[in-house]
């Protein structure tokens, strides 16, 4: 038994929490006790964090992260739950892989580690993987994604989506028409030019985004759209709602701070698909979070060994990690300016996300009853991230040197705590 005291849910008015057996069995002021006592004074408790969006890299790229190391730094950024991206090596297109990853999630025993499914065979966009196969097995997996790849021809898109319907899944499409992104390396706009990196166009996400919410639509399978990363994304999404179709937007906590500014550095850790885009980008895509037209807010935290990202800018690989510092983010960048309160925070990193992934037990309510999968931050508390102390086997932090809002004090997955004073319990 825990006993949780003085703690703020959702930012509300002080309470203790007593956690037994997994479940929050009690909620207020005054409980009495002789269980373990973790001091919440001063605290914000949240559900447990729901990622729509990592990058664990296990199999094939342990040197970058693996399933644990991953897992470490999900719990300390107060994650519950990590959907796994299907990107490994074996690509997780069969059953057999995503149940190996789903074990080595549960012999971490640190967050619910839910394996995303490939669309096609090897990402390679021609052929259907085994859906059904890898929906059935252990792991049951419900999300779909070629992420890293676009599933760019229109026909396989529109099959594979009456595929997931019958799955009560969803394609989380990484929205990126091939034909104008070749050689692309950052934002297309005036500084690409000045810089001289070829452009990545806004149009090349939007065309994928306009398609796919139509197919959609007419199909009426559910459509999750992967880093959605530009002002014009927002509009065509809140086209798509207004009609009907049944289609969820994640926005990075990157693509919520940092601009193509970034690029003037050279510095490849600001290398990033897709790319950093203009202010008013960021703009957009915070009003679109505030408002619900994006559900939510997925890291894609993408580890890189350092021979793969510290080179020149053209041959460095695009990703950067996000596990640990996603919070603090959109504590700066929707919390302070008064965007989202903590319920918004709530819902947009925990409840939507759950629900977009099918997930039981997470994105509950910090209610009695309820699986006790909660963190508990402390909002006030200022720090610089520095690359080198983060749990993350990889060190391509775009936050390096950055003084950040919010510590993720203590985290919870079904009453165990995987985080204690800011450190992993494991
Ligand atoms: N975001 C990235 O720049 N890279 C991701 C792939 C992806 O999310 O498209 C990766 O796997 O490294
Ligand atoms: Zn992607
Ligand atoms: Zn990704």
């Amino acid at each position: 038994m825990t006993l949780i005291t003085n703690v703020r849910p959702y930012g509300e008015d002080a309470v203790d929490i007593r956690i037994t057996d997994g479940r929050i069995t009690e909620i207020g002021p005054g409980l009495a006790g002789d269980d373990d006592v973790v001091d919440g004074g001063g605290l914000v408790a949240l559900p447990g964090l729901v990622d729509l969006h990592t990058h664990l890299r296990e199999p094939g790229r342990e040197d970058a992260e693996t399933v644990e190391t991953g897992s470490r730094a999900a719990a300390l950024g107060g994650f519950t739950a990590v959907h796994a991206m299907a990107n490994t090596d074996p690509v997780a297109d069969t059953a057999g892989v995503v149940e190996q990853v789903w074990r080595l999630g549960q012999e971490a025993g640190l967050v619910d580690v839910v394996p995303v499914g490939a669309v096609t065979v090897g990402l390679r966009g021609e052929r259907l993987a085994e859906l059904g196969a890898m929906a059935d097995s252990a792991a049951r997996v419900r999300v779909f994604s070629d992420d890293g790849h676009c599933v760019a021809d229109p026909a396989l898109m529109r099959r594979a989506l009456e595929y997931v319907k019958a799955l009560d899944g969803v394609v989380a499409q990484h929205a990126e028409e091939p034909r104008l992104t070749v050689g692309a390396q950052m934002n297309e706009g005036d500084r690409s030019a000045r810089l001289g990196l070829a452009g990545w166009p806004a149009a090349a996400e939007e065309a994928v985004i306009a398609r796919d919410v139509l197919l959609a639509g007419h199909v009426g399978a559910r459509l999750h759209v992967c880093h959605v990363s530009t002002a014009g994304s927002v509009d065509i999404l809140r086209w798509a709602k207004s009609r009907g179709v049944q289609v969820t937007a994640e926005v990075t906590p990157h693509h919520l701070l940092l601009t193509d500014e970034c690029a003037e550095t050279y510095d490849p850790v600001f290398k990033v698909n897709p790319p950093l885009r203009s202010d008013a980008d960021v703009q957009a895509l915070r009003a679109g979070l505030a408002d619900g037209t994006i559900d939510a807010v997925a890291t894609d935290h993408a580890p890189h060994a350092v021979e793969d990202k510290e080179s020149e800018w053209a041959s460095a690989r695009p990703g950067m990690l996000g596990l640990e510092q996603a919070l603090s983010i959109v504590v700066q960048t929707m919390v302070e300016p008064g965007l989202l309160d903590w319920r918004g925070v709530a819902d947009r990193m925990s409840v939507r996300p759950a629900a977009i992934g099918r997930l039981a037990g997470h994105g509950r309510p910090l209610a009695v009853g309820e699986p006790a999968n909660l963190l508990l931050l402390d909002p006030t508390h200022r720090a610089t991230v520095d690359p080198a102390a983060l749990a993350s086997r990889s060190r391509n932090s775009p936050y390096a040197g950055r003084e950040l809002p919010g510590r993720v004090v203590a985290t919870f997955l079904r009453g165990t705590a995987t985080v204690l004073d800011g450190k992993a319990q494991k």
